[in-house]
């Protein structure tokens, strides 16, 4: 497990991170969300050892991060934020010295380092500059380095930040791979991504935790949670239609695409009640969909309130 209590950096008069706490157990992948400067990388860097809280502790794995470092940095591999590493090193280079560092020896340092060059596919660069290499194959390799010594908890920061739409695939499909019996943090201002791995969202701005919950449970306290929505041939004859369904509170028309979409009063279920007028009133309609909830409003919405109120 993963748990940071009470956790807390200041910068001079900025509290960059206020007394944040969480936990995460095996076989959760937990999204870190925020805008920039919400304390995202500087709760991480708490989480890896690099940076010494003013305040609260983390454990990871059961160790204490500051009293117990070398057992804590064991159970942990760390992607920072731009997968830096040494430029005018091939990335065979660098995982030999990350071997070394992590003391892998014999049988098992060839084991694990034939299995992170084959997971993420760096054969091809082996012995190259890793200042040459593209972004895709530089973020690779900070991703091969982290999971070198098989370490039960990951932290990843950023990982597909200005990456190609493929190469977010890729490395969304390997956290996926891996996430069965890993603890993973990754950080991220994508809200797909949050679909995509994550098994639970925690919400920060301004250093504050304002939310922890699952992806669907934050759709489910967004305005479009429970709406329908669709697509009609005459969309004035559809809107004046769908306002008089029973336990409609508001109908919306994209100024954009045209696209209706219809809101329940609260608490009502109104999917069926909007099919079934506009097919009695022969009103044209495709694409007809009953809405899960919109992450990006719940994540405006929620970073935009003052923060006493968010938390309430
Ligand atoms: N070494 C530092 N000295 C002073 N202030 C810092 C330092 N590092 C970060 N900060 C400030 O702390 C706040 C949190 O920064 P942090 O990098 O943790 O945010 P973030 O959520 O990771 O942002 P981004 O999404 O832009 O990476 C910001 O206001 C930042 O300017």
């Amino acid at each position: 497990m993963i748990e940071t209590i009470q956790l807390t950096k200041r910068y001079g008069d900025l509290t960059a991170v206020d007394g944040i706490s969480f936990k995460v157990e095996p076989g959760q992948v937990l999204g870190f969300l925020g805008p920039n400067g919400a304390g995202k990388s500087t709760t991480m860097k708490m989480i890896a050892g690099f940076l010494a809280p003013t305040a609260g502790s983390v454990k990871v794995c059961g160790f204490d991060v500051e009293e117990q470092p070398i057992e804590a940095k064991r159970a942990l591999g760390y992607l920072p934020e731009g997968a830096p590493s040494y430029g005018e090193m091939t990335p065979l280079g660098f995982l030999q010295f990350v071997a070394d560092v992590r003391g892998l020896t014999g049988d098992a340092r060839r084991r694990r380092l034939d299995d992170v060059i084959g997971r993420l596919q760096l054969s091809s660069v082996l012995g190259k500059p890793i200042d040459t290499l593209s972004k895709g194959f530089k973020r690779r390799v900070g991703l091969a380095q982290a999971i070198l010594h098989d370490p039960p908890a990951l932290i990843l920061d950023e990982p597909t930040d200005g990456l190609d739409p493929n190469q977010k695939h890729e490395v969304r499909a390997l956290i996926n791979a891996m996430a069965a019996d890993k603890i993973i943090i990754i950080s991220t201002h994508i809200l797909e991504e949050v679909h995509a791995v994550c098994s639970r969202a925690v919400i920060i701005a301004h250093g504050k935790l304002l939310a922890d919950a699952t992806p669907a449970e934050l759709e489910a306290q967004s305005r479009y949670h429970g709406a329908v929505s669709l697509t009609a041939l005459n969309v004035g004859a559809a809107k004046e239609a769908l306002l008089r369904v029973s336990h409609v509170e508001e109908v919306e028309v994209d100024p954009q695409d045209h696209r209706i979409t219809v809101f329940p009063k609260q608490g009502h279920s109104i999917f069926n009640a909007v099919s079934e007028t506009l097919k009695a009133q022969n009103i044209g309609f495709t694409e007809l969909q009953l809405e899960a909830g919109r992450l990006d409003e719940v994540f405006r919405t929620i970073t935009q309130r003052p923060a006493k109120e968010a938390r309430a």
